[in-house]
C-alpha cells in the first residue's frame, strides 16, 4: 500500500544483521504527548507485522485515542517517532499516510446516500468515477450492504450505520486501518456479531489494524497483539492468552478478565520438582511458575475458573481449601460463587463453575487449585 507519496524509508527499519528484513507495518517508538503540562503518552513503543490486528486496552483516559490520533497524523508527538511500513511519519499530515479511521460515532453523512458515504473518501482522492462505483459495490457487498446502498444514514439501524463506517474505510484500501471503539454504541448481541465480521474480513484481506477498546473481552476475542495502557503508559503487551495466563502485576491481573489476587509468602523452593511453597490465605499452597518471586512476600493470582470443586470424602488434589460459600449466582452457561475462608480474618474469593452446580449459599465446600494455575505478579506485596 505504501506508494511514492512516502518519504524514504529509515535504514534501521529494515537492515538486521546486514540483511534486509520486511519492515514492521506499524513501528511507534517512544513515542511521548503532552496537552499542556498534561503527559498523555509517555515513551510508548510497540510494533505491529504486516496483517496484526492490535488493540490498545486500557481504561477511561488513559491515552488510547491520543495513540490512535498521532498515529493517523491528527496529533503530533513530543518527541518519539511513528513509521508505517518503515516510513518516518514525522510531518507527514494525516491524507498521507496511508491509514483510515473508523469511529464509534460512525460520523456518516446525513444527507450523503449510503454509496456515496462509502465513496467519499475514494471521491476526495480523486479517483475515477467507475473504479469508484466497483469499489463501493465490492466493499458492500462484503459488509452485507448491497440492498442498502440508495438508503440514507438514517433510515438503517445502527449496525448497518456501522457497517458503512466500515466500509467506508475499506473502500480506500488502507494500509492500516484505525478503530476508535467502533462498536461502543452497538447493542450486546450486534457488537458480537460486528465484531467477528470485523475480524473476518480483517483476516481476509490482509490488513493491518490498530482497534482502540476499553472493553478486555472484544481485546481477547480480537487481537493478535493485546497492548494494556495505564496513565499513557504500556503496563503489558503481548498474545491474548499470555496475558491472560500471565498477567505481569496486579492492574493487569485485574483488568482482563477476574482474578483473586491474594498476598503470599515464599517459604521454599523444591529444586526437584520445581515447586514453590508459599502461605497463603487458602493455606499452605505449592504454585508451578515459570516465572520466579520477585520479594518473599509478594501477589499472586488464579483465576476464578481453575478452582476444581473436591467431592466429599474425596481425598485427592493438590492446594485443597475449605470455604464457605457466600453468594452462589447462576448465569446459565456458568455457576459465580463468591467463597470466603474460615477463621479470624476472613478473605473472599470468586470462582465459576461449568453448568448448573447444585451448592447452597452458606455450605462449606472444598477446592484444590492446580500449582500451575497460580502464578506470582511481579509486584511486592510489602
Ligand atoms: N485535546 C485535549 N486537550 C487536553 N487534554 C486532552 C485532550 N485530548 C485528550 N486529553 C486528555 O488526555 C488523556 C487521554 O485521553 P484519551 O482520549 O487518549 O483517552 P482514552 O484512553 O482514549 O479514553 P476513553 O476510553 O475515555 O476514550 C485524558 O486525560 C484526556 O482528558
Amino acid at each position: 500500500m505504501i506508494n511514492d507519496r512516502h518519504p524514504k524509508r529509515s535504514d534501521h527499519a529494515i537492515i538486521d544483521g546486514g540483511r534486509p528484513v520486511p519492515p514492521h507495518a506499524l513501528t511507534i517508538d517512544e513515542a511521548s504527548l503532552s496537552f499542556g503540562r498534561f503527559q498523555a503518552l509517555k515513551s510508548v513503543s510497540f510494533a505491529a507485522e504486516q496483517g496484526q490486528l492490535v488493540t490498545l486496552l486500557g481504561p477511561s483516559g488513559c491515552g488510547k485515542t491520543t495513540l490512535l490520533k498521532a498515529i493517523a497524523g491528527f496529533l503530533a508527538l513530543d518527541s518519539g517517532r511513528i513509521e508505517i511500513g518503515g516510513h518516518d511519519m514525522t510531518g507527514i499530515p494525516p491524507e498521507r499516510r496511508d491509514t483510515a479511521m473508523c469511529f464509534q460515532s460512525y460520523a456518516l453523512f446525513p444527507h450523503l446516500s449510503v454509496s456515496d458515504n462509502i465513496g467519499f473518501g475514494l471521491r476526495q482522492q480523486r479517483i475515477g468515477e467507475a473504479e469508484i462505483r466497483s469499489r463501493v459495490g465490492t466493499v458492500a457487498e462484503q459488509v452485507s450492504l448491497v440492498a442498502q446502498l440508495a438508503k440514507l444514514p438514517g433510515q438503517l439501524s445502527g449496525g448497518q450505520q456501522q457497517r458503512v463506517a466500515l466500509a467506508r474505510a475499506m473502500a480506500v484500501r488502507p494500509g492500516i486501518m484505525l478503530f476508535d471503539e467502533p462498536l461502543s454504541n452497538l447493542d450486546a448481541k450486534l457488537r458480537d456479531q460486528v465484531r467477528m465480521e470485523i475480524r473476518a474480513l480483517q483476516r481476509q484481506h490482509g490488513f493491518t489494524a490498530v482497534y482502540v477498546t476499553h472493553d478486555q473481552s472484544e481485546a481477547l476475542a480480537m487481537s493478535d497483539l493485546v497492548v494494556v495502557m495505564r496513565a499513557g503508559e504500556i503496563e503489558q503487551m503481548g498474545r491474548p492468552e499470555d496475558i491472560y495466563r500471565q498477567p505481569k502485576n496486579r492492574f493487569v491481573a485485574d483488568f482482563i478478565g477476574t482474578a483473586n489476587i491474594m498476598p503470599v509468602r515464599v517459604i521454599g523452593h523444591d529444586a526437584a520438582s520445581g515447586l514453590h511453597h508459599i502461605e497463603s490465605p487458602l493455606g499452605r499452597l505449592t504454585v508451578r511458575s515459570e516465572i520466579a518471586p520477585v520479594a518473599k512476600t509478594i501477589f499472586a493470582c488464579w483465576r476464578p475458573e481453575d478452582a476444581v470443586l473436591v467431592a466429599a470424602g474425596d481425598e485427592t488434589g493438590p492446594n485443597r481449601a475449605t470455604l464457605r460459600v457466600l453468594s452462589r449466582t447462576f448465569l446459565g452457561s456458568l455457576c459465580d460463587l463468591i467463597v470466603v475462608t474460615e477463621g479470624e480474618n476472613p478473605v473472599s474469593f470468586r470462582i465459576q463453575m461449568h453448568g448448573f452446580t447444585p451448592i447452597a449459599e452458606g455450605e462449606r465446600i472444598t477446592l484444590s487449585l492446580k500449582p500451575e494455575a497460580i502464578r506470582f505478579l511481579g509486584e511486592a506485596a510489602e
